[in-house]
Order: structure tokens, then sequence, then C-alpha cells
């Protein structure tokens, strides 16, 4: 229950499917009539009273006055003159405006705030539905354990109070792919038109195009600024290796860049071909390459081959100046950091001549969950050494990205791949272990 007389009405409480006509009713609202020629002084003054309503206008014409037009004000703030502010009532005073007047205001659903709205159907008292993402056409939810009864109604507000571009809601459900990390979704409301485009979505992320099957990919719109803050670490003539690319968020937009080189991986055959579309639709040309293998494999034989191809040119033009930074996004957070293993002496040091071995470590920005928030910078760096087994002397960042659960953080670290592990030595056991 709410005293706010812009609230709907109390009857929709428990509403179990969405019926809009429910929502109607009449408001008598305050209105101040001011000569055109006042109006821009006046309203700056009085703004902060306005009743202000979605698809609804508060500065209207008056059929019988031509020159001036009615501000309509929020009943709840204003019910009579006295309660508008003295300054604000001499500067009406001033211009002949003494009192107020009144009209009915008929309310209708589409006036209602979409949180407004919740409080009012839902049966638990200031309930929010909050956390929701736009995928393209799609909204998803994440919709808590005590609303679920509730889905479809939720859905269906949810749609009646989005854009027209919006056809389609969706629940996430607790079930995610345990390999290719997508989740399962309910549709919970839906336009007729959200039938022919089913699932594949069509985005931009920083000016570049994505389209993609949402039901069979990974896809998170809250990493948007973790993509953009990696792709601006690299930089003219560098490499990307991505391991888990997805459909290419660091992918595509590394290889617009010009003279950098792409590889991107990834292992679901969905990703793969998206990947393959995402390409053609941003024009990224010869840039990039699209792979669909396990990380480990992709990075034993694709990254192995192309660095040392990378050396042999860089051998045979004798022009050290332009060494590129080798980078690796490793963004499988639950278990990259269980792929390291596979840079461990992966390129003979024979294979690089005399090119200067420390520019040539590739840096891995690798992410990972972490549940522990104290000491998290150390625990995430014990974590890479473990695994590595060896020291770790260049880190040029430990990033926390987002907050993913209650005491769950992701993590990114971005690294030099210690020497001694990437590349294989001719003297053996040079390999500083952790005591
Ligand atoms: C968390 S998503 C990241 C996707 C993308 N990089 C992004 O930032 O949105 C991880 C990706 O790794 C892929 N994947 C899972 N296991 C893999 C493996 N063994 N080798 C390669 N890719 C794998 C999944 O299909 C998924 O697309």
């Amino acid at each position: 229950m709410s005293d706010s007389l812009l609230f709907p009405p109390d009857s929709v409480k428990g509403m179990t499917k969405l019926d809009k006509s429910k929502f109607e009713k009449v408001i008598r609202a305050p209105f101040v009539s001011v000569q055109n020629s006042h109006l821009e002084d006046i309203s700056t003054l009085l703004k902060p009273y306005f009743l202000l309503l979605d698809n609804f206008k508060c500065v209207v014409e008056e059929s019988d006055r031509p020159q001036s037009k009615a501000i309509i004000l929020n009943p709840d703030l204003i019910k009579k003159f006295d309660d508008i502010p003295e300054n604000v009532r001499n500067a009406l005073q001033q211009i002949n405006v003494t009192d107020l007047n009144y009209k009915q205001i008929s309310l209708k659903f589409e006036n209602y705030k979409r949180g407004d709205i919740f409080k009012a159907v839902l049966p638990f008292d200031g309930t929010r539905v909050t956390g929701h993402s736009i995928i393209g056409h799609i909204i998803q939810l994440n919709l808590r354990e005590h609303l679920l009864p509730f889905k479809h109604l939720i859905g269906e507000i949810f749609l009646a109070t989005s854009k027209s571009d919006i056809k389609r809601i969706v629940n996430k459900s607790q079930i995610i792919d345990s390999e290719f990390r997508f989740f399962e979704m309910e549709t919970l409301a839906e336009r007729p038109e959200a039938k022919d485009l089913g699932t594949i979505v069509e985005l931009s992320e920083h000016e570049n195009k994505f389209k993609f099957d949402f039901a069979k990919v990974y896809w998170n719109p809250r990493l948007s600024t973790e993509h953009k803050r990696i792709v601006s670490k690299i930089k003219r003539f560098d490499v990307l290796y991505d391991m888990f690319a997805g459909v290419g968020p660091f992918a595509i937009p590394v290889a617009k860049k010009k003279s950098c080189q792409v590889l991107a991986n990834d292992l679901n055959p969905e990703c793969y071909r998206w990947l393959l579309e995402n390409i053609k639709l941003n024009k990224c040309g010869d840039n990039i390459k699209a792979y669909n293998m396990d990380g480990r494999d992709f990075v034993q034989s694709v990254v192995k081959n192309h660095f040392i191809e990378q050396c042999k040119t860089l051998l045979a033009k004798q022009e050290y100046s332009q060494i590129p930074t080798f980078h690796v996004t490793m963004n499988l957070p639950a278990i990259a950091i269980e792929f390291l293993d596979a840079f461990e002496e992966l390129v003979d040091e024979d294979e690089v001549g005399d090119l200067p071995k420390n520019l040539l470590l590739p840096k891995i920005h690798l992410y990972c969950f972490l549940q522990d928030l104290e000491n998290a910078e150390a625990i995430v760096v014990k974590m890479i050494e473990d695994a590595l087994k060896c020291k770790l002397n260049e880190i040029e960042e430990i990033k926390e990205v987002r907050s993913v659960a209650p005491n769950k953080l992701m993590f990114r670290t971005s690294f030099s791949l210690p020497e001694n592990v990437f590349f294989a030595a001719r003297n053996v056991n040079k390999r500083q272990k952790i005591v």
C-alpha cells in the first residue's frame, strides 16, 4: 500500500495476469495557468513540483486561453497554494497567479513507473525486481526464488514497459552449460515478432557489431567495460591470442585496429560459427583467424607455430624495434588457470635466435573467481605461481573486474609469463622452483 496518489490502485495487488485496465484511476491534480511570455522563468522555479509521469506532458495548452499554458503540479507535493515555497509563490503573484486550479487526470498503466507497478502487484512489501540485462531484442532477468511463482506476470510487465525494440523477456535459469558457459533460459513474455527472430540477437558493443544465438553461446553485457580495457592495452602491430574467444568481444575490436594480428579460438562450435559471422559483419579482413579447438591444443599447435613464424620474420628482417607484444586473453574464469600449463616450455629458445627473449614473453590476461575478499591480490598471485610452479616477476595489473554473486568476485591478472616457463632451455633444470 502506498499513500501516493501517483501509485497504481490498491486493487491490482495479487494480480496474476497483466490486466492494464485495472490500472486506470482518476486523480485531482493542481495546476497554475501561466502566460506564455512568463512560462520559461516560472517553469524553472516550479520544476521540482511538476507532475512527472511516464508518457505524460505536464505543461499543456489551454483551449480557452490560447496565450497561456497550464503547468500541472504533483498532488503528492502540492495540495494548496501555500504548499508552494514562498519565493516561488511571490514570483507567481507578481504575474497575477494567486491561487491553484484543479483538474481531473486519468492515469493509465502507461503512466506508472515500472518499479511502482511491481510494488503494487506483487504480494510482498517493498519488493523490487532488479537485475536485468538487455541483449539485442531480449531482456534477460535473473529472478530470485520467491519471485518465480510470478515470473509470467513479471515478464509481461517488463515487456509492456519496454521500448518497442524489445521483443522477448527471458529468465535465466540457474543451470549453466558447464562447458560452454551459456545459461538455459525460459521465455516469460514475447511480442508476436519474436517468433521469427528466435533467440538470434544483433547488438553493438563499443561500435562493434555482434550477431549470435543467445541461447547457444556465452555473452555477458556486464563485461563490456572489461572488453574495452583489454582492447586499449593492445597497440598497433601487437598480436592477440584469444584462447576462449566466445563470439569475439576481445578479438573483433582488436582485429579492427590497424596492423594487429588476432588468432581467436573457442571450443563451442556455435561460438566459432558466430565468430566467423562477426568477422564478416565487422569487415575485419585478414587480420584475424578463427579456430574451433580446445584451448590447450590451440596454444600448443596454432599459437606455437604462429609465434615461431613471427620470430623467424623478425630475425629475417633484423628489425628488432618492431617486436610486437604477444597478448593472450584467458577468459574462462572458473578454470582458466588450469590451462596455464599449456605454455610450459612451449617454444625452444633456439627458435628465437638472438631476439631479446624478455620482449617476446607473452602477456597473459587471466581471469579467475575468488571467494575470499581479504588478501585477494596475494591469493591470486599464489594461485598463478602454484599453477606455473614458478615465481612471477612482472605483474602489470591485478584488477577486480566485477562482483558475480555475494562474496564472489571476478579478477583479472595481467602478467608476463616467466622466461623459464615459456622457453624450453638448452640446459634443463634451469627453472627456479618455488620452495
Ligand atoms: C566466459 S566465456 C568468455 C567469452 C568471451 N571471451 C567474452 O569475454 O565474452 C568462455 C568461453 O570459453 C569457451 N570454452 C569453454 N571451454 C573451452 C575450452 N576447453 N577450450 C576453448 N574454449 C572453451 C566457452 O565456449 C565460452 O565461449
